[in-house]
């Protein structure tokens, strides 16, 4: 995929791909297109070249809610309830079964999953927390019962504790077998719960492989990913 803003040549290239079930880390410096990967994979950005297949469906600049209806949730950066609804309308109004018909996540699922926010039912979500702000968009995107999920920038901004409850849901979500795209700065925690993970450099791949592979090339980290 090649992605342009104007003349700007952001995505020179990028492979990328989410097979079922699987849990994948998406890493690199700022500005190195990891949002604009997503957002060209949401039908946010049109790809200038190549393109986007989803289930093997041709979807290249298709709008952003047929993508979702074919099973991707999106979580983008900084986040985006409805400040003016309760969480319990938040969550409601996003119920829908899946690509196939599952309904694994049903409200009840949501709130045993997130304490946190059974404990706030009726607040607004402009009364909440950053981190439960996340929680909250997270619980959303899960009441669509998707098949991958895509969380963009998981944890930023978050308090240590309330950032570790967020990779503790994480890795709630891939043992039900849905499959992620994580984008965090953090490479200690996104490893521990991605079966892969993929670096971009400047609108390239220049790593993809194992936590353990990754792990085991600590210069990597040193260079891309300011460790
Ligand atoms: N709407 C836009 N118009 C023009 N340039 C943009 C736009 N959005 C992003 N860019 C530029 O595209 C490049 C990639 O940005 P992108 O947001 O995809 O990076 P990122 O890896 O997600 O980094 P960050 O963590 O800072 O969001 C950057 O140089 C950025 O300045």
């Amino acid at each position: 995929m090649h992605t342009y803003y104007g003349a700007s040549h952001i995505l020179k290239g990028v492979n990328f791909s989410v097979r079922r079930g699987e849990t994948i880390g998406l890493m690199g410096r700022n500005g190195m297109g990891k949002s604009t990967l997503l957002k060209s994979i949401m039908g946010l950005v049109k790809p200038r070249r190549g393109g986007v297949l989803v289930m093997g469906k041709p979807m290249t600049g298709r709008a952003p809610y047929e993508i979702a209806q074919l099973g991707v949730a999106y979580v983008p950066e900084g986040r985006g309830i409805f400040g003016n609804l309760s969480v319990v309308e938040n969550l409601k109004m996003a119920a829908r079964a899946g690509t196939r018909g599952q309904r694994d996540w049903t409200y009840e699922r949501v709130l045993d999953t997130f304490p946190r926010l059974a404990e706030r039912l009726n607040h607004g979500g402009q009364q909440l927390s950053g981190g439960e702000q996340q929680m909250l968009t997270i619980g959303r995107a899960l009441m669509t019962n998707p098949d991958v999920l895509i969380l963009d920038e998981a944890t930023e901004g978050l308090a240590p504790l309330i950032a570790r409850e967020i990779w503790r849901i994480c890795d709630v979500i891939r043992q039900t077998g849905i499959s992620s795209v994580i984008v965090d700065k953090n490479w200690r925690h996104v490893t521990q719960v991605t079966d892969r993970n993929v670096i971009l450099v400047k609108g390239e791949v220049v790593f993809e492989g194992t936590s353990e592979a990754l792990r085991a090339q600590p210069e990597l980290l040193t260079q891309h990913l300011g460790v």
